[in-house]
């Protein structure tokens, strides 16, 4: 059976990972992470084949060639990350929808792609202000990887209304609530 796409976009830092992690705790019969293939060094505490396929940019660019993506992206300057179809049909075949944690021109491509059957959700962070404080306290990105993500979440905060859905995380316990009820409403419906 085909189920359902959950697709979490957002600049980078606004909360998507926080929210979705979060889903995936409450739901796990429900929802099943789809595990995007990327060319990023791992962060300290990730693992492949949990967080991402850490996959080289030759592997990569082999499976682009070959057709397995159903989107990908270079996000940012000489690195990848995409969806694999394989990925998306492994979790059809457990029974469970899928849910996406996924960069805003990727989100938009897969909304376009499975339309009413994917429900397309902009996690939308309080400011920029906000947003930057947040990457920062994350830690996990150097001062030039910190610019080029400001520079890209500063465009891409304009894409809010090209979405389903606006999801504001300003309170997370409020935003993951509200994610909830948008995720249960969306799945019950035939
Ligand atoms: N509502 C919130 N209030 C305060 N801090 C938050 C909130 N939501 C998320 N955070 C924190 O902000 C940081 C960025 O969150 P997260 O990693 O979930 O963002 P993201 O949108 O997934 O970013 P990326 O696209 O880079 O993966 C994390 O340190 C997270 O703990
Ligand atoms: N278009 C796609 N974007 C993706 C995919 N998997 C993750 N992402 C997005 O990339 C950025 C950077 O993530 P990070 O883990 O390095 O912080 C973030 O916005 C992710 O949501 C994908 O398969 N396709």
């Amino acid at each position: 059976m085909e189920g359902k796409l959950l697709i979490f976009s957002a600049p980078s830092g606004a909360g998507k990972t926080t929210i979705v992690k979060h889903l995936l705790s409450t739901h796990p019969d429900k929802i099943s992470f789809s595990i995007s293939a990327s060319t990023r060094t791992p962060r300290e505490g990730e693992e492949n084949g949990k967080d991402y396929y850490f996959i080289s940019k030759e592997e990569f660019l082999h499976r682009i060639a070959k057709k397995e993506f159903i989107e990908f992206e270079e996000v940012y300057s000489g690195t990848y990350y995409g969806t694999l179809r394989s990925e998306v049909e492994r979790i059809w075949a457990l029974g469970k929808h899928v849910i996406f944690d996924i960069d805003v021109e990727g989100g938009l491509h897969l909304k376009r792609k499975f339309g009413n059957q994917a429900l397309a959700i902009f996690v939308q962070p309080p400011s920029l202000e906000v947003l930057i404080q947040r990457l920062r306290g994350r830690g996990t990105d150097s001062e030039e990887k910190l610019t080029e993500r400001i520079l890209k979440a500063e465009k891409e905060l304009g894409y809010a209304n090209r979405f389903d859905v606006i999801l504001k995380n300003d309170d997370l316990d409020t935003a993951c609530a509200n994610a909830e009820r948008l995720m249960l409403d969306f799945l019950s419906v035939e």
